[in-house]
């Protein structure tokens, strides 16, 4: 029954080649099933709890890597989605040793790896590498001199074809031996063959057990704003970047704005924020906003609209420019047109979730998300967890993070092990690969605040600069700071918020003692290399003042 799993070119020979069910082959099918209302359709009825299989390298070999018997096949877990969140709860339910099945109805990677993260930062590193080099003042500060080369072609090429075909390999290549990749597009019950398109699914006889949704998000586009894919663009035309524009709005200023921003300003585009907010960088503590904006803007043309809607903006067109209107958003009245070369709409993500046959389990979806529980388990529409259905990742809007995704991935499979398991939000770390880069983990001053005057006791502040950091100012990169937020009657670390030279790999210190529990008086007896970036966090760490006879969780002596 058990059988070893085929890469996706394999399966689509095999889809295309198929007649009979042949155990390892894939055969078009219509999936047509409601995975918690099996016996109610006079399917078989689930067994619970799921029976952990023969290890996986075990049942493989003795199947002959694939060759397995006749019959259906009979997963333990179905994964809706194979992007981050569905690979890393894949990896993580095939080393539990249940039999895992992933769908993908397009690329496996999803966005991260095909239009997300892989490809901006991608994109970040080159055009990184172009700022370093044109900045003559830092150049001439390393004794060095910039000779111009051609790297827009390099840049297309590393960003196009090589960065994300590489990540799809790898992915794909760490899930076959151990999961079946099916090609083809997930629906629920109630739905009629061919209305999701071609469908490849294994003859199943029986029905998973458990399902985990983790399919994806897709750019939000506000009503009014008209995509033409060349002069009016979303992230997913950005990556396959085939002008430079000289003048280009960004239209949000969140992470894929600002990290864009950092693109186009490396390649000489000037650059005019929009922004609804009134503060640039909204999703940001304020002080680590004001300090970015300043750096960033010094050596590149932007300048930026805060408070104000993009309203209506009509793409390039017959030698006419991209017009941009705007609302004040206070006053609700138009305020100006703006013209420019381009306008990139960085205005959120939408949960992509429809025609997955949510509303024949009773859950209706929040605005495209679907509700879960703090075990990621889905919720219906009258509070209740649904049975064994679960949904990870940007489908349920949690923190729309890759490693997000993948960690609740793993808490889901966890609890579906038998082993209960909450994963603890305020210790994921958030990152934006700006130069420099921008990081935090936990709350705000003003979350960590609400939260004392709620529970009744007090929050500390203490912060340090990258200025004074022996590594940063030899990098001839001194701007930056770090923030942390903590209780002075326990030491518990609330939040820490980070602005500078890699600011995204130093905030794992802090996220690991959120996640872990360590508190300040323990962290700070921790050493840190000299000369190290590092030691910004351990300075800050030494800054906190914990109360006098605050116990350590280490090495102190425990009163009798
Ligand atoms: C430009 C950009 C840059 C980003 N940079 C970062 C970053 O630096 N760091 C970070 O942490 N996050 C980043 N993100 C966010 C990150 O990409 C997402 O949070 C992450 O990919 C979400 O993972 P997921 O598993 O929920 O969805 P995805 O990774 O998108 O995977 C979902 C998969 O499900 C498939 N699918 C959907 N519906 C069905 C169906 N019905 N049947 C079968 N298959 C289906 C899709 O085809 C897709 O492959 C970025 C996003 C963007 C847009
Ligand atoms: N480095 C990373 O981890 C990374 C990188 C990219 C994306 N992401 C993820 O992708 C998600 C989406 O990113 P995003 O930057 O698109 O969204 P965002 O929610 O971070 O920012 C959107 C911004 O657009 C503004 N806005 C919305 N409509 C507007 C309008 N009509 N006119 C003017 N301003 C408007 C909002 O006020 C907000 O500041 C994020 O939640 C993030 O989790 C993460």
């Amino acid at each position: 029954m058990y059988s070893t799993a085929i890469s996706l070119s394999a399966a689509a020979t095999a889809a295309a080649a198929v007649g009979g069910a042949r155990p390892g082959a894939i055969r078009p099918a219509e999936l047509r099933f409601c995975g918690l209302r099996r016996e109610a359709l006079g399917l078989r009825s689930l067994r619970a709890p799921p029976r952990a299989a023969a290890t996986p390298r075990k049942a493989a070999a003795a199947t002959g890597n694939g060759a397995a018997g006749s019959g259906g096949f009979d997963y333990d877990l179905v994964i809706i989605g194979a992007g981050v969140g569905g690979h890393g709860a894949a990896l993580h339910a095939v080393e539990k040793g249940l039999k895992t099945a992933i769908i993908e109805g397009d690329v496996v990677g999803g966005t991260c790896v095909n239009r997300g993260c892989v490809p901006s930062k991608a994109l970040l590193a080159v055009s990184g590498r172009m700022r370093e080099l044109q900045d003559e003042h830092h150049m001439k500060s390393l004794g060095l001199r910039f000779q111009q080369l051609d790297m827009i072609g390099r840049l297309l090429q590393i960003m196009q074809i090589i960065w994300p075909l590489k990540f799809v390999a790898t992915l794909t290549n760490s899930m076959k031996l151990w999961v079946w990749i099916l090609t083809g597009f997930w629906h629920h019950c109630g739905k009629t063959k061919g209305e999701y398109g071609k469908v490849g699914f294994p003859d199943m006889k029986s029905l998973p057990e458990i399902f985990i949704i983790a399919t994806r998000s897709v750019p939000f586009v506000p009503n009014g704003i008209e995509i033409d894919g060349k002069t009016v663009f979303t992230s997913d035309h950005a990556l396959k970047l085939e002008s430079v524009p000289d003048w280009i709005a960004i239209v949000g200023s969140g992470y894929i704005g600002l990290e864009f921003s950092d693109v186009y300003t490396a390649l000489g585009s000037e650059v005019t924020f929009v922004e609804a907010l009134d503060q640039l960088m909204p999703g940001f503590v304020p002080e680590i906003a004001k300090l970015a904006q300043r750096i960033f803007s010094i050596p590149c043309k932007i300048d930026y609209h805060t408070g104000v809607f993009a309203s209506k903006i009509t793409p390039a067109k017959d030698g006419k420019p991209v017009l941009i209107e705007l609302i004040d958003v206070r006053q609700r009245n138009p305020k100006e047109t703006t013209e420019v070369d381009a306008a990139f709409i960085a205005t959120g993500r939408a949960p992509f979730t429809k025609g997955l046959g949510l509303e024949n389990v009773n859950v209706v979806t929040q605005r495209g998300f679907v509700p879960v529980d703090e075990r990621m388990q889905v919720m219906d529409a009258d509070g209740n967890a649904v049975p064994n259905l679960y949904c990870i990742g940007d489908a349920n809007g949690k923190l729309m993070l890759a490693h997000a995704a993948s960690a609740q991935g793993i808490s889901v499979v966890e609890r579906i092990s038998g082993k209960d398991n909450i994963l603890n939000h305020l210790s994921i770390p958030a990152a934006c690969f700006t130069h420099p880069e921008i990081s935090m983990v936990g709350l705000t001053e003003p979350q960590a605040r609400e939260k004392a005057d709620k529970e009744g006791f007090e929050i500390s502040v203490v912060k340090t600069s990258f200025k004074a950091n022996t590594k940063a100012l030899a990098e001839n990169e001194g701007d930056g700071l770090a923030k942390m937020i903590y209780r002075p009657d326990t030491g518990e670390i609330l939040g820490v918020h980070i602005l500078g030279l890699h600011a995204a790999d130093l905030i794992h210190e802090a996220s690991n003692a959120i996640a872990l529990g360590t508190r300040v008086q323990d962290i700070k007896f921790a050493v840190h290399a000299h000369p190290t970036l590092s030691e910004v966090l351990d300075e800050l760490f030494k800054a906190a003042k914990v109360n006098a006879g605050v116990p350590h969780s280490v090495n102190e002596p425990v009163a009798a």
